[in-house]
């Protein structure tokens, strides 16, 4: 769009608040590539990329700045050298890197007047969360999961933080759902995927993350019936490459196990006993069956088909796993061979297993196509969806700008309401969030400070806190707490806390007791020679932590792959905030929002869950299955 039509339809003020404003792309994937070009266009005079990655082939399908010679490119840079073309006066800067270094510390974050995220994860959204709210910067957070997406505007203090909304941690399985009494394809797919496939080419089970093996009375048998079975499936591991490996596994599997279960007589009453899979029966009855082509790929298989493409897949990964322990050099670490939904072989050998197990447990069977989507904890990245929440991540920004953020929206796409764009107005910070409720400062150490010198000197005696019901985590480890004091008389720096680290401070005191909320500094190293004070904090009130009404478990909505959005908007105990009179408020004018301009308040409502609530919601155990009954393209990554 040429400047004046932009200056034309959005007013001089604006354009030249946008022309002034310098602003941080997070991610150049599906959502960054997008947003940048918009951003470009649109005129933003200084634009800051950020991403970690090198461009993949699939990548090209949606992330339209790059091209086939671009492979292996960091995403970053090309995506800022394309988007120079586009507007050529635009200054654009790029990094290569994560932004969740240290470098790009509360003060640089402080630098810009919006930062964007275009991220797929949680840990970064939670990151630059975090870093906004610290150097009081407007964030606006996006995200799409298939024909869904989101975008949020988050500003310290005055709308909900990306934390306000309780995000579910990805799915994790019982142990002895998967290992004896799994009820549905899923079960049998992660047991192919998680636990078989690493047992003979890989770790050990005990390193699968989708499969929960705390250990307690119920299931305590159960890993050590485990740990038995892998000493035998070790002993099998030795016939690797030989004609008598698949069989041997087949034999262990279901054959053996599936005997043993059956004699757990107790545990078949209210179910039926798995059968016993029988090889040379099925290897006889598939004597004629060929390996189906890629056209079998969307149809189930048969038995016979499955047991083809057991051993086939099992023939194919033991020839590859011998070939690199052959090259294998002293020193180079045991090779591995691990799941990949885009490796053939391993797929077929979860597809094939999953099969296999699910006719033993009576369960169907599932197609290649189904098992790469469930294995690969796939949600397609549709192009269409990230363009359309690029260009809203634009106009909501606009609002940003002008400081008027009680018109700014939250906005969801869905395909399956009535409306494909639905919005509400944003919300105030929830009193009782963690993140957002935290009082933010930086703290300046001298290279000699140590733990006690923060703990006594500036918690206790600064600020009055009681040094037995405090912990303080630091780089993701507890350095201090009732049960940890060794490290008092270490340095900061021994204990990693540098220049620009981060530095929780949690009250743990019964509620009862008024805890404070928590507090969370930066360091600021100062050098040698210091003053008397080695660590110096300017006296902060920290406020005491909001009482929160007894709630029952929060109900949130799995998220599969981070890629969602900003997660569930019922927030935790909503029901009993608004029965005692703490309703959360809407930011600001709230009711003018919702009201007859905004007839789409109402299915917002109804589309209002996390993006990937609508996958979660398919089966009665929260697994993620993908409902494509209406005949989705899938653009497979
Ligand atoms: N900590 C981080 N720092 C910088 N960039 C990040 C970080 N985490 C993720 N990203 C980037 O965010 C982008 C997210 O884009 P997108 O969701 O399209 O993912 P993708 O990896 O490009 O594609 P897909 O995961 O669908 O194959 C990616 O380019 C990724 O490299
Ligand atoms: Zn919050």
């Amino acid at each position: 769009m040429r400047a004046s039509s932009i200056k034309r339809s959005l007013g001089v003020n604006l354009t030249t608040k946008i022309k002034e404003s310098r602003v941080l792309l997070v991610g150049a994937g599906g959502i960054g590539c997008e947003l940048l070009k918009n951003l470009v266009l649109t005129g933003f005079g200084e634009v800051h990329i950020i991403d970690l990655d090198t461009i993949d082939l699939s990548n090209l399908n949606r992330q339209f700045l790059f091209r086939h010679e671009h492979i292996k490119k960091p995403k970053a840079l090309v995506a800022k050298e394309v988007a120079h073309n586009f507007q050529p006066g635009a200054k654009l800067e790029a990094y290569h890197a994560n932004i969740m270094d240290r470098q790009f510390n509360v003060g640089w974050f402080e630098t810009f007047d919006i930062v964007f995220n275009a991220l797929d994860n949680l840990a970064a959204r939670r990151h630059v969360n975090k870093m906004c709210l610290a150097a009081g910067v407007p964030l606006i957070e996006s995200g799409t999961t298939g024909f869904n997406g989101q975008v949020q505007v988050i500003q310290k203090g005055e709308t909900e933080c990306y934390d306000c909304n309780p995000k579910a941690t990805p799915k994790t399985f019982p142990v002895c759902t998967i290992r004896t009494t799994p009820s549905q394809p899923i079960h049998c797919i992660v047991w192919a995927k998680s636990y078989l496939l690493p047992q003979l080419f890989g770790v050990s089970e005990d390193e699968a993350a989708e499969l929960d093996m705390t250990e307690n009375a119920d299931n305590a048998d159960e890993i050590a019936n485990l740990k038995k079975e892998a000493d035998t499936l070790n002993e099998i591991r030795e016939s690797m490459g030989s004609d008598d490996f698949p069989r041997n596994v087949f034999r262990k599997v279901f054959e053996t196990d599936m005997e043993r279960l059956r004699g757990l007589e107790d545990m078949w009453k209210e179910r039926e006993a798995p059968k016993v899979l029988v090889f040379d029966e099925l290897q006889e009855s598939s004597a004629s069956t060929n390996l189906p082509d890629s056209n079998g790929d969307q149809r189930e298989w048969s038995i016979e088909e499955n047991l083809v493409v057991f051993k086939d897949s099992l023939n194919r990964l033991s020839k590859r796993l011998k070939e690199l322990q052959s090259k294998k050099k002293p020193d180079d670490p045991e090779p591995i061979l691990a799941f990949d939904k885009d490796d053939e072989d391993t797929l077929d050998f979860v597809t094939a297993t999953a099969n296999l197990r699910a006719e033993a447990f009576h369960i169907g069977r599932t197609s290649k196509f189904d098992t790469k989507q469930m294995a690969g904890n796939i949600i397609p990245a549709i192009a269409t969806t990230n363009a359309m929440t690029a260009s809203l991540c634009v106009l909501q920004s606009f609002k940003v700008l002008q400081n008027d953020l009680s018109h700014a929206k939250m906005v969801f796409l869905e395909r399956s309401g009535p409306r494909a764009i639905n919005s509400e107005g944003l919300r105030a910070p929830n009193p009782y969030c963690d993140v957002c409720s935290a009082v933010r400062g930086g703290l300046s150490v001298t290279p000699s400070a140590t733990l006690q010198d923060l703990v006594e000197g500036v918690l206790q005696k600064q600020l009055g806190y009681n040094t037995d019901e405090i912990s303080i985590l630091a780089n993701e480890d507890v350095v201090y707490d009732f049960d940890t004091k060794d490290n008092l008389p270490k340095k900061l720096s021994e204990l990693g806390i540098t220049n620009d680290s981060f530095v929780t401070v949690t009250d743990e005191d019964d509620i009862e007791q008024d805890p404070r909320v928590n507090l969370e500094f930066w360091i600021v190293e100062q050098t040698e020679p210091a003053e008397a004070a080695k660590v110096m904090l300017k006296t902060l009130d920290i406020p005491r932590r909001k009482k929160k009404p007894v709630t029952p478990e929060p109900d949130v909505a799995v998220v599969t792959n981070g890629t969602a959005g900003t997660g569930k908007r019922k927030r935790e105990g909503e029901d009993e905030l608004s029965t005692d009179g703490h309703t959360a408020k809407k930011v600001a004018g709230e009711s003018a929002k919702n009201g007859d301009e905004d007839p789409a308040g109402e299915s917002a409502k109804n589309g209002d869950e996390d993006v990937a609530g609508e996958s979660a919601k398919n089966s009665d155990e929260d697994v993620v299955v993908i409902n494509d009954d209406e005949g989705a393209i899938l653009i497979d990554d």
